[in-house]
């Protein structure tokens, strides 16, 4: 960690944001240094992204398996081994670690120092007792599950402590309708769990389209989940949760999925001249510097969308700001999200759009989408947005891997492409991306159907009729 110089670059935290922006600062020649508390890979591949989707792997198999009546396959007695399934959330994370180890980050030129950071001025920090000069820095501390203030509740599962159970809950009560919440009252209740889902807004997954969440909630339901939605948990008496309607709930674990609140606490910020917001999240602007013009700022710490790829994403294009002086700035109309239940909710850019806006929606439900029909999983809708000059400005998709579709539209939306461009690409049959395909065909078509459109093609039929006729004679 010595060094005569200044430091190029001081990463502050190891998880997606830190690790990406320092590969990027060392590839343009910065020296850099990366402190990590705890262990370098952070949420995602510990306690987030990699642990929950692995269970949810094992989740999706049991439910295939009892689904696998429907199309005249009987499988017998399905057993769980619940620290079989553990084992599997365990081997996903050590065969993906490697490529996130000190050594590996090392290899690639980065100096890596285990031990909390914390800011001693605008261009110091203390790490480990030793004071690290640095002419910029990225914090990329992350954030943490927050626990609401509820009387009674003491030893709360949370997203960093549910890979530790050894053995599934009998009666699990998960508060929180959110995509923590939805993807694991999904996994616990297919693996055999009796799951409660308590959610305060009025529907689940309040951030998606109300015909999303209605479909996830039906689909909860379904696989046993019973949701009480517009409700939050007044207080806890030892196994049994008391609802703000007075209905109770006994249960012998509780999740807590509320949220997740940025760790900027006992980080010197204000000894760096960093200011936060009202919700402690480290304030950027769009280049993602912080109110300290040699500080910047990307990942779960920053009011930004909390996913692993925005924070690898932005971390990216922070260092490369940092290092080059450059200014690039982050778009957040292009930021696509997944929620990984069965099927997957999947969006990106703008969802229905209000009666008076300028926008329009073209849906296609998956009832007769060919692919989900072959696979019994009509449970779902493609829908997109077009603007006026019939450029895709959002998307929503509910349908098995529908986080595969999503890139394409997200894709579609980053060059501007319009209906007919989408419509006029040809797509393979069949498949689960032929739903958002056939919406683009909708709306071009309806696009044609307009009168002036109308008019135009009568104009160029009547030309046509007439030079066959001409052409007709001669012969
Ligand atoms: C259950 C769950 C499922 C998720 N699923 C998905 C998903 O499917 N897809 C998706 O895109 N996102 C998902 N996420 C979100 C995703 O995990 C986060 O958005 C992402 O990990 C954020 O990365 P980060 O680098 O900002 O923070 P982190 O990964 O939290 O890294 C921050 C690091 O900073 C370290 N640190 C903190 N303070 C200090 C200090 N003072 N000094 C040194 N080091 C410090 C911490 O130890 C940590 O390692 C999920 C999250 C959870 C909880
Ligand atoms: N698939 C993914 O990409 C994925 C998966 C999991 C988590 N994440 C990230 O992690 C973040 C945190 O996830 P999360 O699910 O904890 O948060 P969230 O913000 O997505 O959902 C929290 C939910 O809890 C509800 N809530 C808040 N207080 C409550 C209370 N007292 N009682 C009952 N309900 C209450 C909210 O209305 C909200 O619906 C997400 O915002 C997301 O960015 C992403």
């Amino acid at each position: 960690m010595t060094q005569p110089q200044p430091w190029d670059l001081l990463v502050v935290g190891g998880g997606s944001a830190g690790i990406v922006s320092a590969k990027t600062a060392v590839k343009l020649g910065a020296s850099v240094l990366l402190v990590e508390s705890h262990r370098t890979g952070g949420d995602c591949l510990w306690t987030g992204c990699v642990p929950s989707k692995s269970l949810l792997a094992a989740a999706h198999h049991v439910a295939h398996a009892r689904r696998g009546a429907e199309v005249g396959v009987h499988v017998g007695d399905i057993t769980v081994d619940f620290a079989a399934v553990m084992a599997h959330v365990r081997s996903a994370i050590s065969t993906i670690e490697p490529i996130d180890t000190p050594e590996a980050l090392e290899a690639d030129g980065i100096t890596v120092v285990s031990g909390r950071a914390v800011f001693t001025s605008p261009h110091t920090a203390d790490v480990n007792g030793k004071s690290v000069r640095f002419r910029q820095a990225l914090i990329a501390t992350g954030a943490a599950p927050i626990l609401p203030p509820i009387p009674g509740l003491n030893n709360a599962l949370t997203s960093e402590t549910v890979w530790d159970l050894d053995e599934l809950p009998a009666r699990l009560l998960v508060i929180g309708g959110g995509s923590i919440g939805c993807e694991l009252s999904q996994a616990f209740a297919r693996l055999g769990s009796d799951v409660t889902l308590v959610e305060a807004g009025p529907r689940v997954l309040p951030a998606e389209s109300p015909a999303a969440s209605r479909i996830i909630n039906d689909v909860l339901e379904h696989d046993g989940v019973t949701i009480h939605t517009g409700q939050s948990v007044s207080h806890i008496e030892g196994t049994r949760a008391v609802l703000s309607n007075d209905d109770t709930v006994e249960f012998d674990q509780v999740l807590v999925a509320v949220g997740r609140a940025a760790r900027t606490d006992k980080l010197g910020l204000d000894a760096a001249g960093v200011r936060v917001n009202d919700h402690k999240q480290v304030m950027i602007d769009r280049h993602l510097r912080t109110t300290n013009p040699r500080i910047w700022a990307a990942g779960d710490v920053t009011p930004l969308p909390q996913f692993t790829h925005t924070a690898g994403t932005f971390g990216s294009l922070a260092a490369s700001n940092a290092v080059l002086g450059i200014r690039r700035k982050v778009n957040t109309a292009l930021i696509p999200r997944v929620t990984f239940t069965d099927p997957e909710v999947a969006s990106v850019g703008e969802s229905t759009p209000t009666v008076n806006s300028r926008l329009r929606e073209h849906t296609v439900t998956h009832d007769h989408l060919d692919r989900a029909v072959t696979e019994n999983s009509t449970r779902g809708f493609s829908s997109l947005v077009f603007d006026r000059k019939s450029r895709l400005v959002g998307a929503t998709v509910v349908s098995p891997r529908a986080g595969e579709t999503i890139g394409e539209l997200t894709l579609a939306m980053k060059l501007g492409l319009r209906s007919r461009d989408l419509a006029g690409t040809i797509h393979p049959y069949p498949t689960y991306n032929d739903g958002a395909w056939n919406a683009a065909i909708a709306d071009t078509r309806d696009q044609l159907a307009s009168p002036a459109a109308k008019r135009t093609f009568s104009v160029l039929t009547g030309i046509r009729r007439k030079w066959l006729k001409t052409k007709n004679k001669s012969v």
